[in-house]
């Protein structure tokens, strides 16, 4: 289990005349395929490469290089564009984040109805100031996993209305840390998410959150 946890229905079929599920495709079209077997390779190297930008000093010559490379590089993904629904970055369930290169790199361990847990590490790029974590990138993995829970609680995709983040202590950068979110109540469309964020024992931050389930076809 790495992007989602694999045992659940993520398949919605279209009802009706209508194509969409809560303004989302009404098959949301889970993969471990799309892209190949390397594609997860590819994603972390992308990563990698924002981490040593994030801390390089280049010489301009060195600049000028890697510029006309990455133009190369984006060449050649201009021949193969998809829409999001059939990119694999984000569908990928079977890699860290779904293979989201947005997204913190994140592993779930368990998820379901009850919650999701899963294991995050920030990181080089993800650096705020001082050698620890971006509030927003913080925000950012709760904004996604608390979407999980909501998602599994309800089978079906909800928005964010709101999310609190309280920062109670420094989110270390290239660590391993346990993030949990959990439906906390429902009441009706009204998902009350909570979430916590840990560095081994100690609270890094948590989550109040409120999604909300979409109705059909809504945006
Ligand atoms: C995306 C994944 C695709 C790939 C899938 C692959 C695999 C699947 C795996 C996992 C899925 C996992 C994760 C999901 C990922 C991501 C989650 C990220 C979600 C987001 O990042 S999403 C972007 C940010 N988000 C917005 O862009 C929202 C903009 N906004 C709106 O779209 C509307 O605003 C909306 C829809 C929120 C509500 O609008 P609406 O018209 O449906 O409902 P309405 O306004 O009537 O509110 C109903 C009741 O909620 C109360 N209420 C509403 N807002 C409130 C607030 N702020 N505070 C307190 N109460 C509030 C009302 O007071 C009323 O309460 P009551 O019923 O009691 O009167």
């Amino acid at each position: 289990m790495k992007g989602a946890p694999t045992d659940q229905k993520w398949h919605v079929p279209a009802t009706e005349d209508s194509p969409h599920e809560g303004g989302f495709r009404a098959e949301i079209d889970v993969t471990v395929e799309r892209g190949g077997p390397r594609y997860g390779e590819l994603i972390e190297q992308v990563r990698t490469f924002m981490d040593k930008v994030r801390y390089a000093n280049p010489t301009p010559e060195l600049v000028d290089e890697i510029i006309s490379d990455l133009q190369e590089f984006n060449a050649k993904l201009d021949t193969v564009l998809v829409d999001e629904w059939t990119s694999p970055s984000g569908t990928r369930i079977d890699l860290p984040a779904r293979g989201n290169i947005t997204l913190p790199p994140y592993e779930v361990v368990d998820g379901g109805e009850h919650g999701v847990t899963a294991t995050v590490e920030f990181r080089p790029f993800h650096l705020g100031g001082n050698g620890v974590a971006h509030g927003g990138h913080v925000a950012t993995a709760f904004d996604d996993l608390g979407g999980m829970a909501a998602a599994l609680n309800v089978h079906g995709i909800c928005r964010t209305a709101y999310l609190t983040v309280n920062y109670r202590s420094l989110t270390p950068l290239s660590t391993p840390l346990m993030l949990r979110t959990w439906v906390e109540r429902r009441d009706d469309r009204k998902l009350f998410v909570k979430g916590t964020l840990h560095d081994g024992e100690r609270l890094c931050a948590d989550l109040d959150a409120l999604f909300i389930a979409l109705r059909r076809g809504q945006a």
